[in-house]
């Protein structure tokens, strides 16, 4: 996967129009993913490591069929994905009521399932009292809380993929997303999964995927990945 990076930096968009047209904007290229290549099978619960920037979440989202590969191929059934991400998808000028139908509609929810469920992800998100305030009032803990709840509103799908959405809220707030994730993983969906807290993937994975600046690095079983890796850390690799 490749991305084109601006080396210019423009004050707005007018400078940057302006920048274009004059073809003054200089790219570099970065290879955020480079010859990454593993099978997940049906039932496996698989996590994935790495250090910040070394292409995880490009992973989840090329899987997705949010990003699409400049080389390579994914073959998965995009129609069973759910994708967990928070905080993508909101507008703070916008209600925590309008946002719930804003961020439900883009991960992909019709407005029946949302009208179905939102007293629902209301209620989980214990926010029943701001529902009417600006996004843009609202901690960042709250928002959080309000996406995951949307995030993860209904059945769980076949193949679940679940970028960092363990870390959300207060110490209660985390034990019970904790709960209803872990139900999630476990009721039979495949799923993959991005965490930094290796004892998260310890305990829920059935196989660990290690990408190090966009390259795989190792791929086995969780335990072994997860020494390997915590070792490179602690020679200071
Ligand atoms: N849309 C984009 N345009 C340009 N560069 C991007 C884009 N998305 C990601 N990158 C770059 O690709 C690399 C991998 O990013 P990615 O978000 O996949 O890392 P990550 O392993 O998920 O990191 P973290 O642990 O910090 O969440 C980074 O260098 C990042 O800056």
């Amino acid at each position: 996967m490749e991305f084109h990076l601006s080396s210019s930096t423009p004050s707005g968009l007018k400078d940057y129009l302006i920048q274009m047209l004059k073809r003054q904007i200089t790219y570099r290229k970065l290879y955020a993913l480079y010859h990454v290549s593993f099978n997940v099978y049906k039932g496996e619960v698989v996590g994935i490591i790495g250090t910040n920037g070394s292409g995880k979440s490009t992973i989840l989202k090329i899987i997705s069929g949010a990003l699409k590969p400049t080389k390579g191929k994914v073959y998965v059934d995009k129609k069973k994905i759910q994708l967990l991400t928070l905080g993508t998808g909101f507008d703070v000028e916008l209600t925590a009521r309008e946002n719930v139908y804003l961020n439900g509609s883009i991960i992909g929810y019709s407005r029946k399932f949302l009208d179905e469920h939102y007293d629902e992800i209301v209620e989980f998100a214990e926010l029943q009292d701001f529902m009417e305030e600006k996004v843009k009032n609202f901690s960042s803990g709250m928002v959080s809380r309000l996406g995951f709840s949307i995030a993860t509103a209904g059945d769980a799908a076949e193949i679940l993929i679940l970028d960092e959405v363990l870390s959300v809220g207060d110490e209660f707030f985390k034990k019970k997303s904790l709960k209803r994730v872990k139900e999630m993983i476990h009721g039979g969906s495949t799923v993959l999964m991005v965490s930094h807290s290796l004892q998260t993937i310890l305990d829920n994975c059935s196989k660990v995927v290690w990408i190090e600046q966009g390259e795989l690095r190792m791929i086995g079983e969780p335990k072994t990945v997860c020494e390997a890796y915590r070792s490179s850390k602690a020679e200071g690799e």
